[in-house]
């Protein structure tokens, strides 16, 4: 019989910091051959292609993604084909699934759990819930055990801080991750609370998801009759009915029909603004820190006049993060451009622009904190149509563009590597 591989399931809410704990698994693997699962919700997975930069894995060797929609509903048959392929074409030891963050982590862990040829081949060793510390603490100070605001077994809205509690109700081990923008106070009060809702999950406190790899794979966690329990018994007094119910597989059955599509659940969407022209730093810059209140998470590449490096921009609640990852391939001399660009065939090339683009990823919501709005649709999409209007009127015009004379930028990053934190206002 041939043994069964260990699956890590990372969850989490947008931007809590799963690809940074994944980019720092993979860098301090300390002898284990990790293969990846990435699951974005957008139709670009921006986590993917970044942790294909940061590792020695590739796409489709080692790395494996599935996009534009959630794992834990409608992605699931996917998730079952690209697991199994995974295993028959790529030697590794451990497999980390890196859920989107607006799945819920139970269905994905009921997968390899129930689903015979993946349970074949698999056995989860650990939900480990990347936990936004300071958002944590926004929105659950001051009670005594975090509260869902609805019912989950209605069919009622609910707000992303339900989704929240789901993904730390189904944790094994939780990375109270960005300490460092909390007080001491507030991580005691965080612990607190966390021990009143989940009190069998480890917890620990990170800074941009470091945590020694031992800590974190391989621990053994996972016990699909008590999380399976302990979640349900939950929802049944939720639902007071006092009594956890019981575990036969109609139980299973009638989850998977109540489990409703995150997004529509949470009332969450995301659009892509794509454009092959920069944008001018200044307006740019004015519209990062004035981004609109409804949108939850940003991701891409940013194209910038007066720089030649390429920007990967990640907002995540009030910050927004530049990096330049390098220059434009289309700004290295002929020689090395060459080079490179036959060593990276599938490189996306333009005639005129070679790989200078903007590529964003953003994802928002139109629901306050109790699960209230109007009309999702109409909100989002005029979210959207708002938001593409700005990023427009952001990029260069026509006669700037023939000028073409950007003094070199010190809003944004120039040197490779460097960073640049804009603030929400
Ligand atoms: N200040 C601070 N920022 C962090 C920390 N950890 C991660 N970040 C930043 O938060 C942003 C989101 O991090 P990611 O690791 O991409 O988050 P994620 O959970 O994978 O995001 P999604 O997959 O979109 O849900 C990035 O800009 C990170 O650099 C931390 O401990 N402190």
């Amino acid at each position: 019989m041939t043994a069964t591989i260990p699956v890590t399931i990372l969850a989490g809410s947008l931007g809590a910091g799963k690809t940074t704990l994944l980019n720092h698994l993979l860098q301090h693997a300390d002898g284990r051959d990790l293969a990846v699962l990435i699951n974005d919700m957008g139709e670009v997975n921006v986590d993917a292609e970044l942790v294909a930069e940061g590792s020695e894995l590739d796409v489709d060797d080692g790395i494996a993604e599935l996009s534009n929609g959630c794992l834990c509903c409608e992605l699931q048959d996917d998730l079952e084909t690209a697991v199994v392929r995974l295993a028959r074409s790529y030697e590794f030891d451990h497999l980390v699934v890196e859920s989107s963050g607006i799945s819920e982590p139970e269905p994905v862990a009921r997968l390899f759990t129930t689903t015979s040829r993946v349970a074949a081949r698999y056995d989860v060793d650990a939900i480990v819930t990347v936990l936004d510390t300071p958002l944590f603490i926004d929105t659950f100070a001051g009670e005594a055990v975090p509260e869902r605001r609805t019912d989950p077994a209605a069919e009622s809205d609910r707000p992303l801080s339900d989704l929240l509690i789901e993904q730390l109700e189904a944790a094994d081990l939780i990375l109270c991750n960005k300490t460092d923008r909390c007080e001491p106070a507030e991580l005691a009060e965080t612990d607190a609370l966390l021990d009143a809702l989940r009190p069998t999950a480890e917890t620990i406190h990170t800074e941009f998801s470091a945590v020694d790899p031992d800590r974190v794979l391989g621990v053994d966690r996972f016990d699909p009759a008590t999380d399976a329990q302990q979640s349900r018994g939950r929802r049944d007094q939720d639902r007071g009915q006092g009594q956890p119910s019981d575990q036969n597989s109609d139980h299973d059955h009638e989850a998977d029909h109540t489990h409703r599509h995150p997004s529509e659940a949470y009332g969450v969407d995301s659009f892509v603004f794509r454009a092959r022209r920069p944008f001018h730093p200044d307006r740019f810059a004015d519209i990062l820190r004035d981004l609109p209140a409804a949108v939850v998470r940003s991701k891409g590449t940013a194209w910038v006049a007066g720089t030649d490096m390429q920007l990967s921009l990640s907002q995540a609640g009030p910050s927004v993060r530049l990096t330049a990852t390098g220059p434009w391939v289309a700004t290295l001399p002929a020689l090395e451009r060459d080079l490179y660009r036959s060593n990276r065939p599938d490189l996306e090339w333009h005639d005129e622009f070679g790989d200078r683009r903007t590529e964003l990823v953003v994802i928002a919501t139109a629901r306050d904190d109790t699960g209230e709005h109007n009309d999702f649709d109409t909100e989002i999409d005029g979210v959207e149509s708002r938001l593409r209007a700005r990023l427009t009127d952001g990029l260069v015009t026509e006669t700037e563009w023939d000028r073409d004379a950007f003094a070199p930028t010190n809003s944004f990053p120039v040197e490779p590597g460097e960073e640049t934190v804009f603030r929400r206002e």
